[in-house]
């Protein structure tokens, strides 16, 4: 059986596939609203900018009504706001758009009091700060002595240095290049390989090593994308083994590459050993067909 979820083929058994029922499969579009209008003359919530202090009153009014009642009460009644202008005007009040991604949050259906905005506004404005601090650079990871940079990865002009967005740059550059050099044949398989170009890549790595390449491939990847890839994500022997087995002779043709942040993660490291004894017994070279990645400082 293909392990398989959309193509990925993983060897961790939680990515394989289950059946699905077809309810799942292809959800009801009912109670989904597609897209949010607003009648003519009503306020548009456009532009505003993610402020506690624009509460109603409607809220208040259910939570007052239901002073004294047990908790099972509670959450039915506010279930049961009816009242059609006071969901409106919370609607209006509370409708979050931002134009730019073309999106929009409603949370006027959920039971939130005046009191309880206010009492979570100075949490709010602490974690604004806290998150403005780290996309400046504060370190976020005391026992590495890490800052987070997904901020700066994804747009390097973010990041607090210049080092660090040369760094960057320089880097995504450089996985750019070999990755157009693998797709077009230059970086080819060793002559052992009966093709002249990588066909598959076979991603050894856990945790966030392999969901970041996971994502990518499920999200980024065309319909018929040039390499396959496959992942070895865990310990589980088994599932090693099938994916080195469901590879069969285009293992002479595989790209293997090995991810971890660390450097130092065991499960990584056995799947590694594991991909190179299946080499060694298929008689290919694997120094040849593998690329670690670099690790600073490690
Ligand atoms: O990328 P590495 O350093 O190899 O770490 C891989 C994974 O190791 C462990 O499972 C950690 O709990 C994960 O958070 C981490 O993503």
């Amino acid at each position: 059986m293909a392990s398989s979820v959309s193509g990925i083929c993983s060897s961790s058994p939680s990515l394989k596939p289950k059946a699905t029922p077809a309810a799942v499969a292809k959800p009801s579009a009912s109670g989904r609203r597609e897209t949010v209008s607003f009648p003519s003359g009503a306020r548009p919530a456009a532009d505003r900018k993610l402020s506690l202090s624009l509460a109603r009153s409607v809220a208040r009014e259910i939570s007052a009504e239901l002073g004294g009642n047990d908790g099972v009460a509670k959450k039915e009644k506010r279930g049961l706001e009816k009242d059609s202008r006071s969901l409106w005007s919370r609607y209006v009040d509370w409708l979050y758009q931002h134009k730019e991604l073309g999106l929009f949050i409603d949370v006027s259906r959920m039971g939130f009091t005046d009191e309880f905005v206010a009492e979570m506004e100075p949490r709010f404005q602490a974690a604004f700060k806290a998150m403005e601090e780290l996309e400046n650079g504060a370190i976020a990871n005391p026992d590495e002595g890490r800052m987070v940079g997904h901020y700066w990865l994804r747009k390097a002009e973010l990041a607090p240095t210049r080092f660090l967005k040369a760094q960057i740059e320089s880097t995504l550059d450089a996985v750019c290049n070999f990755a157009a050099d693998v797709v077009s044949g230059k970086i080819k398989p060793p002559p052992t390989s009966p093709v002249d170009r990588f066909t598959q890549i076979l991603s050894v790595g856990i945790g966030g090593s392999a969901l970041g390449p996971q994502f990518v491939a499920e999200a980024l990847a065309p319909d018929n994308p040039p390499l396959k890839i496959r992942f070895i994500d865990n310990t589980d022997r088994a599932g090693i083994d099938h994916q080195i087995a469901q590879l069969g002779p285009e293992l002479a043709s595989t790209l293997v590459i090995v991810i971890s942040k660390s450097g130092g993660t065991p499960e990584t490291r056995n799947g590694l050993l594991e991909v190179q004894k299946a080499f060694r017994e298929a008689g290919l070279e694997f120094a040849k067909q593998v690329l670690v990645n670099p690790i600073r400082n490690n």
